[in-house]
């Protein structure tokens, strides 16, 4: 997929940080000059030194993102200027505090202001916008299908027409979705623009009417990535959307713990599997084997057999004696070439048996191919059927992890239980079938909407509960209202036309209270009383008052 950040973005960063550091240390020498001024030392030289930066400040700040800065920068000129004008000039000693303060000012905007030049509103909040995906959607005729995509959260851009010339679109693009009738036009422009940038083609959904063979095979033909036919399953689009987001999505290196006690050998697997790009951990020391994995949290153990004065097998045995690790694959490195042996050792509690000596290629190969394996399974495990999210016993276990890192760390963590309103009359009115598409939308607009470092799972049947790393209350409140306003716009098509569905929310913060569950029961406490306010909002547990819908 097509790099998004190009060699001219982290130059034009590059750019601002030079410019932001040139402009600190300007304004820092002529706030020590303003000091002189007090006692009449300043001269007519300096002020114009002073008008003719604030006069750069004033152009240039907006370019760089620092907009305040500008329009400060520009009234503080004005003040400047008429002391130069002044005959004889520094008539108005008592300014010099004031100017002094404001060129202060004018530093900690050189600091503060490129994090907050985004929207007002969205000052403090955790980032969620980096983790949007970009649509182009190319046609006005698609425009109401975009104002849905929006509301499932994705970052939609509506370009009117064809033929186009915006570079600038394609560069900050994800995904393409066209009218099925331009996908000729729409590929040839989109292969010159991966030409131009050096990248991989965007993916194209396209968007038509005609379901034949014949259509469909001149799409895949032209290179086409979806269909997806009027009136557009909008829940579906969304899904393979976020289908083609987790595979263009660098996948994060897979974690190897490796148990050892020959050092040399041990080091030499760590620097093949590290150069084949996973993340691995050595350790020499079978005490500690408990305490690593609740740190590390590998994807798969490689453990040696022989290890005197313990054995692998028992270590194997031993990790099993704990219910988090009962699936985490644990594979023997062994010299043992009696098979028999090698099953009675399998058979106590591990999964693979590599027998040494191994070469590299086979080392990881092998690994790979256990990584990915561990991976799969770990994902069925933990995801639930419906929605692909943390099924019940996941999230609560994300729960008591999240639990213990604010014992630990002290950051704030957010806790939200959602539940669909009215949810019996949608399945009353259009059925079941129906019912689980709504449940399912959600759960993409939760996806969509959240950050990756959140913990999203399925609770119940139409109950959802999400946990927000590094997220006060006041900020979750703040998501959550977009959330449910997105929701409640999204159409559903049931048996009589379209209908909407709303969903309520109680949030607790996790760090009020003294376990993981008073904070459920807290969140779920809100949650209740959001349902008896009328739903479709969000209701904060406060500690020592009652659940309100103000956290400040
Ligand atoms: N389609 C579908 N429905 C489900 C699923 N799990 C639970 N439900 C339904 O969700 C409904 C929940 O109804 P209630 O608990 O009475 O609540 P409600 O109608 O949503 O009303 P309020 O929560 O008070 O707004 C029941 O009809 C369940 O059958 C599921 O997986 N799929």
């Amino acid at each position: 997929m097509a790099p998004k950040v190009t060699a001219i973005d982290e130059r034009l960063l590059q750019l601002k940080a030079r410019f932001a550091e040139r402009s600190a240390i300007q304004l820092r020498e002529l706030s020590a000059k303003l000091t002189d001024w007090q006692y009449g030392h300043c001269t007519r030289e300096d002020l114009q030194t002073l008008y003719e930066l604030l006069h750069r400040l004033a152009g240039s700040s907006g370019t760089f993102g620092f907009h305040q800065l500008g329009q400060e920068a520009g009234q503080l000129e004005q003040v400047i200027k008429a002391q130069i004008s002044d005959s004889p000039p520094l008539s108005d000693l008592h300014l010099a505090p004031e100017i002094q303060a404001r060129l202060a000012q004018l530093s900690r905007l050189l600091v503060t202001e490129p994090s907050s030049s985004a929207e007002a509103a969205t000052t403090d909040l955790p980032d969620t916008a980096s983790e949007q995906t970009q649509l182009l959607v190319l046609d006005s005729s698609l425009n109401e299908l975009a104002e849905a995509l929006n509301n499932f959260g994705f970052k939609v851009v509506v370009c009117e027409e064809l033929p186009l010339h915006c570079a600038h679109c394609w560069r900050s693009t994800s995904i393409i979705i066209a009218p099925a009738a331009k996908l000729t036009q729409v590929v040839n422009w989109n292969q010159q623009q991966a030409q131009s940038h050096h990248a991989s083609p965007s993916p194209i959904l396209c968007i038509g009417s005609d379901d034949s063979f014949a259509a469909r095979y001149a799409l895949a033909e032209q290179g086409a990535d979806g269909l997806f036919l009027q009136p557009v399953k909008v829940p579906q689009l969304a899904k393979r959307i976020e289908q083609i987001k987790s595979q263009q999505q660098q996948p994060y290196a897979s974690k190897v713990l490796l148990l050892d006690d020959d050092q040399e050998l041990a080091e030499h697997y760590r620097l093949v599997l590290t150069q084949a790009g996973k993340n691995v951990k050595v350790m020499a020391e079978p005490t500690e084997l408990l305490a690593v994995l609740a740190e590390f949290r590998p994807d798969i153990v490689l453990l040696d057999v022989h290890m005197p004065p313990y054995s692998g097998v028992t270590l194997a045995r031993m990790i099993r004696l704990e219910p988090d690790w009962l699936s985490l694959p644990v594979i023997y490195l062994s010299s043992e070439q009696d098979r028999d042996l090698q099953i009675s050792a399998l058979a106590q509690g591990a999964d693979e048996f590599i027998t040494k000596p191994i070469s590299d290629e086979q080392l990881i190969l092998t690994v790979r191919a256990l990584c990915h394996r561990a991976r799969q399974l770990a994902k069925l495990v933990s995801s639930d059927g419906l929605t692909g999210l943390l099924n019940h016993s996941h999230i609560k276990r994300a729960l008591g992890h999240e639990y213990a890192r604010v014992q630990r760390y002290g950051h704030n963590t957010s806790l939200a239980m959602l539940d669909l309103d009215h949810f019996k009359g949608v399945n009353d009115t259009h059925g079941h079938g129906v019912g689980d598409l709504v449940i399912k939308a959600l759960a993409q607009l939760l996806q969509q909407r959240l950050r990756t470092t959140d913990h999203l799972g399925r609770y119940g049947g139409e109950e959802f509960v999400v946990i927000l790393p590094e997220c006060s209350l006041a900020q979750a409140k703040h998501m959550f209202e977009e959330i449910c306003y997105h929701f409640s716009q999204l159409s559903f098509m049931g048996n009589n036309g379209t209908f909407h569905v709303t969903v309520s929310v109680g949030l607790a913060l996790l760090n009020d209270f003294v376990s993981e569950e008073h904070a459920l029961n807290a969140a779920d406490a809100a949650l209740y009383q959001q349902k008896q306010a009328g739903r479709n909002g969000v209701t904060c547990y406060l500690p020592h008052a009652p659940a309100s819908d103000s956290p400040e």
